[in-house]
């Protein structure tokens, strides 16, 4: 399904990303790992092509997607949360979510303005879906909640809701169970397969909790300073000696 290749980005003097290439198979939950700065979210940001790349390739689903304009990667099918929750605080919890449906609505910023015909027919049909996906992940009864005011736990949850009411085949999650406690993070995990098995998404996740990411994905791969340095099963990539010793500390 996806296919990176050599994918270098420099920031001035600093590379973000040197050479780095994996490939990710249908259906496979892979997780990302390595320390502060190793270029995690940097690689997030060229897939979603927010970064442009200095070298390297991408190919997603067979074509190029490093010549893909940035506003017309959700219509491919792939979707992304941000570490920091890119949520708006004064809107209903179902507006945030339907926001993540944007792409697949035919009526524009202007006719939606306008209200013109057509538009409530579809507003209708998308509020249906992110009410489906609420109930999904256990947020209908914050539907009509402004984000504002709840939890972080909740938060975390309603922009895994805002990913998926785009219905991506590719979602990456960046960092989905930071500041949660364990058994919000254990809770999550299992949201995240049953998700993967029932809505055939492929997933790519970066996170630094190791619990969660050695339990939950089907493989690892490790960067340290832009480069990958270990990429396999979670029991491998945990036993690496390499992984170890930039990131692990111990083997846990
Ligand atoms: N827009 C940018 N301009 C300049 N430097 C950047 C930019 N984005 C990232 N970098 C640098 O690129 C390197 C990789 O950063 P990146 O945020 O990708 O790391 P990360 O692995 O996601 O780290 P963390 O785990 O802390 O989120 C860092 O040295 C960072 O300072």
């Amino acid at each position: 399904m996806l296919e990176v290749h050599d994918l270098t980005v420099r920031f001035g003097g600093i590379t973000a990303l040197d050479g780095v290439g994996f490939s990710v198979r249908r259906g496979e939950m892979v997780g990302l790992i390595g320390p502060n700065g190793a270029g995690k979210t940097t690689l997030f940001n060229c897939l979603t092509r927010r970064y442009d790349a200095d070298s390297g390739t991408v190919t997603y689903e067979g074509r190029s997607l490093l010549g893909v304009a940035p506003h017309a990667i959700a219509a491919l099918g792939i979707a992304r949360t941000f570490q920091n929750l890119g949520l708006f605080p004064r809107m209903s919890v179902r507006d945030n979510v339907m926001v993540g449906a944007h792409h697949r609505g035919r009526a524009g910023f202007l006719t939606a303005g306008l209200r013109l015909p057509g538009v409530g027919g579809e507003e209708r049909r998308l509020r249906a879906e992110a009410d489906e996906v609420l109930t999904r992940l256990s947020l209908a009864e914050v539907a009509e909640h402004p984000a504002a005011g709840l939890p972080f736990g909740t938060l975390k949850r309603v922009e895994l809701a805002r990913a998926l009411v785009g219905r991506p085949r590719l979602l990456l999650l960046d960092e989905p169970v930071n500041g949660l406690n364990s058994a919000e993070v254990e809770a999550f995990a299992g949201t995240l397969r049953a998700i993967r098995d029932d809505l055939d998404v492929t997933v790519v996740v970066v996170e630094h909790h190791m619990g969660f990411v050695m339990g939950t994905c089907d493989r690892v791969v490790c960067l340290d300073f832009g480069r990958k340095i270990a990429e396999g099963t979670p029991a491998v990539v945990q036993r690496d000696p390499g992984v170890i010793e930039a990131y692990l500390g111990t083997a846990v």
